[in-house]
């Protein structure tokens, strides 16, 4: 299980998160949401230590993570999917899937299960990674994460500008990695309604806070909105 517990982070003077909470539970999807600049790609960089927050722990799994390295936490099973999809442009789909086995078991190879979940990186292996339409890259990163056998996914607005196609397809996915495959996901979307039919839980921030958060049957929609809509 992953806990965020009173989390702050300070860019300069100015106060980006402020005392902020969250759970992420092995076979379940936690969504977490809000308008731009509320602070969700700071939480996710926090807790993959892209960003070190000055307060507040991050435990992992029963272990205090909260000061070790990225390429720690991606080795303790920690896999990230960064918003904007950060792909590799000149190097081919094959490589910028092998740059993930660095945080893979020792001796692993790119799972041919990815290949399974997204076809089109089996067509595309020698193809460059900057020659794919957003969609493709974004499956690439999702797969990318996935060469690592992370058991915590943490993905960053994988939805943001693709197609409603392959919107279908990511969302199959991150579904059957939680029910099928017990992964623990957190999931950083704009849109309340892919947000609401995939997510078990929701957590709703505003302004560095999270103003609402709770299992995705017991929240009031209206309320939820409230909070989303500027
Ligand atoms: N490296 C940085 N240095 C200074 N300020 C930053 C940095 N990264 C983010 N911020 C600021 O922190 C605040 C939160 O940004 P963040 O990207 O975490 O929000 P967000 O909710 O993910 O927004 P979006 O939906 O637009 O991605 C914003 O005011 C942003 O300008």
């Amino acid at each position: 299980m992953l806990s965020v517990e009173a989390l702050e982070l300070s860019y300069g003077a100015s106060l980006c998160l402020r005392g902020v909470d969250l759970t992420a539970t092995p076979g379940q999807i936690t969504c977490v949401l809000g308008r731009n600049g509320v602070g969700k790609s700071s939480l996710m960089r926090a807790i993959v230590g892209l960003e070190r927050a000055q307060k507040g722990r991050i435990t992992w799994e029963g272990r205090d993570i909260g000061s070790t390295a990225p390429a720690e936490r991606a080795r303790a099973g920690i896999g990230y999917v960064p918003q904007g999809r950060e792909i590799f442009p000149f190097l081919t789909v094959q490589e910028n899937l092998e740059t993930a086995l660095a945080a893979a078991p020792r001796g692993s190879v790119v799972p041919q299960e990815i290949f399974d979940l997204f076809p089109i990186l089996r067509d595309f292996l020698r193809r460059r990674g900057g020659d794919l339409s957003g969609g493709q890259q974004q499956q690439l990163a999702i797969g990318r994460a996935l060469t690592a056998q992370p058991r915590l996914l943490i993905l960053d607005e994988p939805t943001e500008g693709i197609q409603p196609n392959v919107i279908k397809d990511i969302a199959r996915v991150i579904a059957y990695l939680a029910r099928d495959r017990g992964m623990a996901v957190v999931l950083v979307e704009q849109y309340f309604e892919f947000a609401r039919d995939l997510g078990d839980t929701l957590a709703i921030m505003v302004r560095g806070e999270m103003a609402l958060a709770g299992p995705t049957q017991s929240l009031d929609e209206d309320e939820v909105r409230k909070h989303l809509t500027v």
